[in-house]
């Protein structure tokens, strides 16, 4: 069994740190995606796995062997990138050939290694084309092919669906899982885009600023963000952000912002009870839990939040279509729209929506860590 235990990494680029404390335990039955913004420490990350950079704290441990400060070379770990190991003169077939020669294969086992790879990555067509001439997608695909040809003992890849139309993208998954699969070995990728991670991860982690903020299985950080960032980093539509006032009521509490008011059940006291009086909570709704007039009809909402909202506007954005609504005096909330055709749907009307409070988060207002009721 394949194992990778990155344990306390830290890394400086002068007196800024790129990776703060970073650790996580693997094995290769996983897909392990790293996702963060910009200038997060993603790269860094990967360069440190595969020998480009060495860290100043903590280690890496491959298959119970310590590899912090082997050079690229000393260790047996493949990093797959456009731009990473490509000769751009020669052909795509001899681009992934050139990764066999360390294997001293014969003529007619190299050519069919190479065949199977251009047939999975459905580049056969362009095996003869040298790769100056060749588009992004293409070149990341024989990024991978490369990568496939090989047998390593860890497999790094750097954003590999970014250059790629949404039509192969599903293919070219499929081809870096059957990967996964075929060569029992860890696979690790780092990208920008939340959805790209959870899609082709089975475990993934979301960093800022060099400091890993969550890390597990992506529906576990989808329905449990630890804190206000992951749950805004990974909404799409933006997530819906308001403060809210504690009140005290006969029953518990409740909290109380323009428009909207949430009754909390008596599981929430201790951990209202540890917060200084007076002050905010913040809440966080995804647009996708917003649920329109129509659709409330099919569900059970009757422990549902009820409001009445006036359409402000219907957008494009991202290739979503949303709807902006005001509540009360002037929150505004943003909300998918899954079915444009109702006639309702237009600016300057009033709908009801229905919001289920269970899958409101709530986070602390110094800590912004989400919280959750004690279970009785
Ligand atoms: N070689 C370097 N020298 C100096 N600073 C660097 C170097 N490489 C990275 N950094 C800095 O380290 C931080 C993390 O950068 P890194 O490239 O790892 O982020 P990233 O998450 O991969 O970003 P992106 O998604 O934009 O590629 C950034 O502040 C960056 O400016």
């Amino acid at each position: 069994m394949s194992t990778l235990n990155v344990q306390g990494i830290v890394k400086y680029f002068g007196e800024a740190v790129a990776l703060d404390h970073v650790s996580f335990t693997l094995t290769q039955d996983d897909f392990f995606v790293l996702t963060g913004p910009s200038n997060s420490g993603k790269s860094t990350m990967l360069h440190t796995l595969n020998g480009r950079e060495l860290p100043d704290e903590g280690s890496i441990v491959l298959n119970n062997t310590d590899i912090t400060f082997n050079s690229p070379s000393e260790r047996n770990v493949a990093l797959v990138s456009q731009t990473y190991g490509l000769a751009s003169q020669l052909s795509v077939y001899d681009n992934i050939a050139q990764a066999l020669h360390a294997r001293r294969l014969s003529k007619k086992a190299i050519k069919q290694h190479v065949q199977s790879a251009l047939e999975m990555l459905e580049l056969t067509h362009v095996q003869k084309t040298p790769l100056h001439n060749l588009s992004g997608g293409e070149l990341q695909r024989v990024a991978i092919a490369r990568a496939m040809v090989r047998n390593v003992d860890l497999y790094l890849f750097d954003s590999p669906l970014s250059q790629i139309d949404p039509h192969t993208r599903a293919r070219i998954q499929d081809a870096l899982h059957a990967l996964h699969r075929l060569k029992l070995a860890i696979c690790i990728s780092v990208t920008p885009d939340p959805f790209e991670a959870f899609s082709l991860g089975n475990w993934v982690a979301i960093i800022k600023q060099g400091k890993i903020q969550q890390i597990g299985k992506p529906h576990e950080i989808i329905e449990h963000p630890a804190n206000l960032f992951v749950a805004q980093f990974i909404s799409q539509p933006p997530l819906n952000q308001l403060e809210a006032l504690i009140a005290t009521t006969d029953t518990g509490y409740q909290l109380q912002t323009d428009g909207l008011t949430i009754a909390l059940s008596s599981h929430w006291r201790p951990i209202i009870e540890q917060l200084e009086p007076h002050t905010h909570l913040i809440i966080g709704i995804r647009p996708k839990i917003i649920i329109l007039e129509w659709a409330l009809i099919t569900s059970n909402t009757s422990t549902w939040i009820k409001l009445t909202a006036y359409i402000l506007s219907i957008d494009l954005l991202m290739g979503k279509r949303t709807i902006q609504l005001r509540i009360g005096s002037q929150t505004i909330l943003t909300a998918d729209v899954k079915d444009i055709h109702q006639s309702a749907l237009q600016p300057g009307k009033t709908i009801t929506i229905g919001i289920d409070p269970a899958q409101i988060y709530l986070f602390h207002p110094q800590t912004q860590e989400l919280l959750k009721a004690k279970k009785a």
